[in-house]
């Protein structure tokens, strides 16, 4: 499988997708669509410190990626009216890294710090500090020698997002006066995000063609975004420009994303699962060599979706297809299938 099939349905966005999708940003609260709740949530939080004329709580924002955390970051700031630091805990490496950040600040800026739980650790305690009391200890020399030199840094805010709120350990979390959970997007919200978009692109999406690529897109609005370009070039070359139901379709069919959004390595999962082994239990190392993919590879690019979507289960006995899985690739299950014969009932995740 080529690089650029799989990068179709990744949440996942390298540099120059990312140059691509700064045109597409909201860039305020109400032009961000869907999350109703982080949004009413946020905007409480930011009208509130602006009456007290403070900078606000810091805020922790959850989820995965491509569902609008940097979005959101650029939105608090603009809200704010104060401008905003970007920087990402692979970054930091040592706490000199933090600090040289930390002591540029000016007064009320909003500081984003993307995947906060992949920052090294001796920085992390700098940031318990700095995120308290608004200062950051210096140390100076080595050894029994070594001092530390307060700081004095301007009020921030700090926005930090991050995949996985349960790996940041306990005492940065509480030092969030405020966590943001950013769930995935329902289909109609999707469709908003791409009209949307279709109207920044100067696209003439038809509104059956919105519903069509909203529902192939995992619920993520990165995904929705690259699949409403993908379809707006088909149009371009093989039509006439305009983005119809036809014409999504048969773009979407090219490049092999099904009306699940399930590319051609989640297909190819799920038919050897069902075909070769009878729609499991099978060990994952099993159904990897079936694939001719590394088990990495289908543990962590395809099963999360395969999962999430209700068409694999992760059993002790290892991993099974559900009747949503048959169904959808259109075959019969067998009558002793595995999800018939209890093996779904009262099975505890696979670790
Ligand atoms: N609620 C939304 N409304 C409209 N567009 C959105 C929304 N959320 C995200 N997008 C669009 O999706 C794309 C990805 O969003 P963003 O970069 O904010 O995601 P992210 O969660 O920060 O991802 P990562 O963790 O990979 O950095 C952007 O083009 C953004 O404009």
């Amino acid at each position: 499988m080529s690089e650029h099939e799989r990068d179709l349905v990744s949440p996942e966005a390298d540099l120059d997708e990312r140059a691509v999708e700064g045109a597409l940003r909201p860039k305020s609260l109400d032009e961000f669509v869907g999350q109703e709740r982080v949004r009413e949530q946020l905007s409480l939080v930011l009208r509130s410190a602006q009456r007290r004329g403070k900078a606000p709580d810091h805020i922790l924002m959850s989820g995965g990626p491509g569902l609008g955390k940097t979005t959101l970051a650029m939105i608090i700031a603009a809200e704010l009216g104060s401008s905003l630091r970007i920087t990402s805990g692979p970054a930091i490496e040592r706490s000199g890294d933090l600090a040289a950040v930390l002591s540029t600040l000016h007064e009320g800026e909003v500081l984003f710090l993307d995947e906060i739980h992949r920052m090294a650790r001796p920085a992390e305690e700098m940031l318990y500090v700095a995120m308290e009391d608004f200062r950051v200890d210096v140390v100076v020399g080595k050894g029994p020698g070594a001092t530390a030199i307060p700081l004095d840094i301007a009020p921030f805010t700090l926005v930090g997002a991050t995949t996985r709120a349960g790996m940041l350990p306990a005492p940065l979390r509480d030092r969030f006066g405020f966590v943001a959970h950013m769930d995935f997007y329902r289909p109609d919200e999707l469709e908003l995000i791409l009209r949307r978009s279709a109207g920044l692109l100067g696209a003439d999406l038809a509104p059956d063609a919105a519903v069509e690529i909203a529902g192939r897109s995992r619920g993520t609005p990165r995904i929705a975004n690259r699949l409403l370009r993908r379809v707006r070039d088909y149009a371009e070359v093989r039509g006439d420009g305009r983005l119809t139901l036809e014409t999504a379709r048969a773009a979407l069919s090219l490049y092999e994303v099904d009306d699940e959004g399930l590319d051609r390595l989640d297909r190819a999962v799920l038919t050897a699962l069902l075909r070769r082994f009878r729609g499991g239990p099978v060990g994952l190392s099993t159904l990897a060599v079936s694939v001719g993919e590394e088990p990495e590879t289908v543990e962590v690019v395809a099963e999360p979706f395969l999962v999430r979507s209700g068409f694999i289960a992760r059993t002790p006995r290892g991993r099974v297809a559900t009747a949503e899985a048959w169904a959808h690739m259109g075959l019969t299950p067998p009558p002793d299938a595995a999800f018939g014969a209890g093996a779904l009932f009262g099975a505890a995740e696979e670790p």
